[in-house]
């Protein structure tokens, strides 16, 4: 008899669009959320849109803010939701607050709502809460957003690094697919066809349009929240972040222990990614088409446009195994020499 079961959780509404934090109400009002709302939120996007986003939410809501992710954050969003009898939880900004939000609504069982500032990760559709703790990170499962409302006017208004450092989030689900696959023939564990193949579909559109994705562009701040949206839907089908989260995350979250905000994550995924791909597939493989994509969009490729300098590089690819039980091409640990190799052959280093 067949058994099987899953549950594939999805947002409600995804709201994407010129000015649609003005339809922040009608949203509120067509979840059926009511009561007050507590913001999670950081400095920037607090001072940006913050009085604006609270207008619209109405119900006088209180707002925390978070600098940093971590356990001790989504502790400090559950106490003050508790204090003020919040009754659902808005996350508003980059992924730092997005993600406390999302965890801290999980634990209280309360609904919540993602209003990116930024399109520079793909966490602000999906059920997954990526937190770090000590020297390891937790891809937690958590209800995904009740709905996304994701302003195109204010993400294209952005700091244009953080929409490349989402461009490179989701071209690192070509690797991150290709480990998956990996993980799935030599660990029996469970590779699921559909969650791949949009995850890895995301990234190719993304890889052919990146010569139209520009500063300055609207256009291109739809495109990208778009792809995000996409391989966000991709990790709830999987019920992980496998589809969109490999060794060339792993080697990230090494980088984030080693120096915690060098560099933004997607743009350190996205140099992973290229070393990655060389170390599935060598010399021939996918990885030029991943650092000319990078380059076009105009997101780092190096070390150097990381800012790290090439021992830190050789230190995260030799180490990143750690981090957490994930089996990916780094299996359980690569050499120094392999990895320098990989470096050196990407022009990483
Ligand atoms: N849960 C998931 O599935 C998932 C997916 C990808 C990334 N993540 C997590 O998200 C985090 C990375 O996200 P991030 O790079 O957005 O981090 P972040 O939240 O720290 O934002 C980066 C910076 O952008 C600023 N910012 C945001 N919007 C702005 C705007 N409109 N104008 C000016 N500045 C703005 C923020 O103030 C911050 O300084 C990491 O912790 C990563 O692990 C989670
Ligand atoms: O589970 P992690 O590795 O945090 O990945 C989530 C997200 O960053 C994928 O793009
Ligand atoms: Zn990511």
């Amino acid at each position: 008899m067949f058994e099987k079961s899953t549950w594939i959780k999805l947002p409600r509404n995804v709201v994407v669009g010129h000015g649609v934090l003005d339809d922040l109400g009608d949203v509120v009002a067509d979840l059926s959320v009511a009561g007050r709302p507590l913001v999670v939120t950081s400095p920037t996007p607090n001072d940006l849109v913050g009085d604006r986003v609270r207008a619209h939410l109405g119900g006088d809501p209180a707002t925390v803010t978070v600098e940093t992710a971590g356990f001790g954050a989504v502790e400090r969003v559950v106490d003050a939701a508790e204090a003020e009898s919040a009754t659902y939880l808005v996350g508003l900004g980059g992924g730092k607050p997005i993600d406390t939000a999302k965890m801290a609504a999980d634990r209280l069982g309360l609904g919540f709502i993602s209003i990116p500032t930024a399109a520079s990760h793909d966490g602000i559709v999906s059920g997954r809460s990526s937190i770090p703790e000590g020297d390891t990170r937790h891809s937690v499962a958590a209800d995904p957003p009740l709905a996304v409302v994701a302003d195109t006017e204010v993400i294209a208004a952005a700091p244009w690094e953080l929409t490349t450092a989402g461009c490179a989030d989701i071209v690192s689900n070509y690797t991150a697919v290709e480990d998956w696959k990996l993980a799935h023939r030599l660990q029996d564990v469970h590779y699921s066809e559909y969650a791949g193949e949009l995850a890895r579909m995301t990234a190719e559109l993304l890889v052919e349009s990146a010569g139209s994705i520009k500063q300055g562009l609207e256009e291109s701040a739809w495109v990208v929240v778009k792809a995000l949206v996409s391989s966000g839907v991709a990790m709830s089908i999987a019920g992980s972040s496998r589809p969109a989260s490999g060794a060339e995350h792993l080697f990230s979250h090494r980088l984030d222990r080693i120096a915690p905000d060098r560099a933004l994550h997607g743009h350190q995924v996205g140099v992973g990614s290229i070393i990655v791909a060389y170390l599935h597939e060598g010399e021939k493989g996918m990885w030029r088409n991943i650092r000319d994509a990078l380059d076009v969009i105009g997101a780092p490729t190096t070390a150097a446009d990381l800012g790290f300098d090439d021992e830190t590089i050789i230190e995260a690819l030799t180490t990143a195994h750690r981090i957490r039980d994930r089996y990916t091409i780094l299996g359980n640990g690569i050499s120094e020499a392999a990895a320098r190799e990989a470096a050196v052959t990407t022009g990483v280093i």
